[in-house]
């Protein structure tokens, strides 16, 4: 069964990182569908600098025309905390018990997973694919649970996500792009520029709606 990606994030906001992380990690598993799912309110970190409407405007202009990403509002009209476990929960009962669904992170947010809600039920509900990101390198730096989550569930086979609706870990090396949500807003605030960074229908809503300021 081809599984469904599932990219869930902040997106404050979205940029070029989170794109390529999409498609090259889809292109690598050979998804026809990602699922990008703005958080609503994160359980895990301050409040966001914008507000869940605007991020999600944000993420609908820079999805627009692709036609393998798909907006997932699961999360981001939520004013609880958003945990992971409960969203996939949710999925499951939509989606039913047998489609892979694979969750993309980068390996900074792999190498934080332990802090996750339940996080050990992620392994029960999704697959995994960890994308590097330049200056997160993950050998020799995980928690002895993380490294033994990777030695007994790491696969670089594409087909063995599509075999099991859950469990495994992919990690692919996609395209090292180093930005970031907060390098932006740092840009932003200081009146500086972050284009070529981030879709320009982005900048043009970051510019309109005057966010970052
Ligand atoms: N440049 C990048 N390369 C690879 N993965 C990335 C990149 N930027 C973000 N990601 C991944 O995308 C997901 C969502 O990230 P998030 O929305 O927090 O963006 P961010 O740029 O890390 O934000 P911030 O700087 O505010 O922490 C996470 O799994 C994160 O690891
Ligand atoms: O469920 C959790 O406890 C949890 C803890 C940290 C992060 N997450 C999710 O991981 C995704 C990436 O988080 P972030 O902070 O990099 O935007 C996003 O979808 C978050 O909701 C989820």
């Amino acid at each position: 069964m081809t599984p469904v990606g599932l990219l869930g994030g902040t997106f404050d906001p979205i940029h070029y990182g989170h794109l390529r992380l999409a498609e090259e990690m889809a292109e690598a598993l050979g998804l026809d569908a990602v699922r990008v799912l703005p958080t609503g309110t994160p359980a895990h970190r301050g409040r966001p600098h914008a507000a869940a409407a605007d991020r999600l405007a944000m993420v609908e202009l820079a999805i627009a025309g692709n036609g393998r990403l798909r907006l997932d509002e699961h999360e981001v009209h939520k004013t609880e905390p958003c945990y992971m476990v409960d969203t996939l929960s949710e999925l499951r009962g939509e989606l039913g018990d047998e489609l892979p669904i694979v969750l993309f992170l980068g390996a900074d947010a792999f190498a934080g997973l332990e802090g996750w809600h339940q996080w050990r039920r992620l392994f029960a509900l999704c697959h995994l694919a960890v994308a590097e990101r330049p200056g997160y390198g993950l050998d020799g730096r995980l928690s002895p649970a993380l490294a033994g989550v990777l030695a007994s569930r790491q696969t670089s086979e594409p087909g063995a996500l599509a075999g099991a609706p859950a469990g495994r870990v992919f990690r692919h090396a996609i395209s090292q792009l180093d930005i970031s949500a907060s390098a932006i807003r740092t840009l932003v605030a200081a009146g500086r520029s972050p284009r070529y960074l981030l879709p320009d229908s982005v900048l043009s809503y970051i510019a309109q709606h005057r966010l970052y300021r």
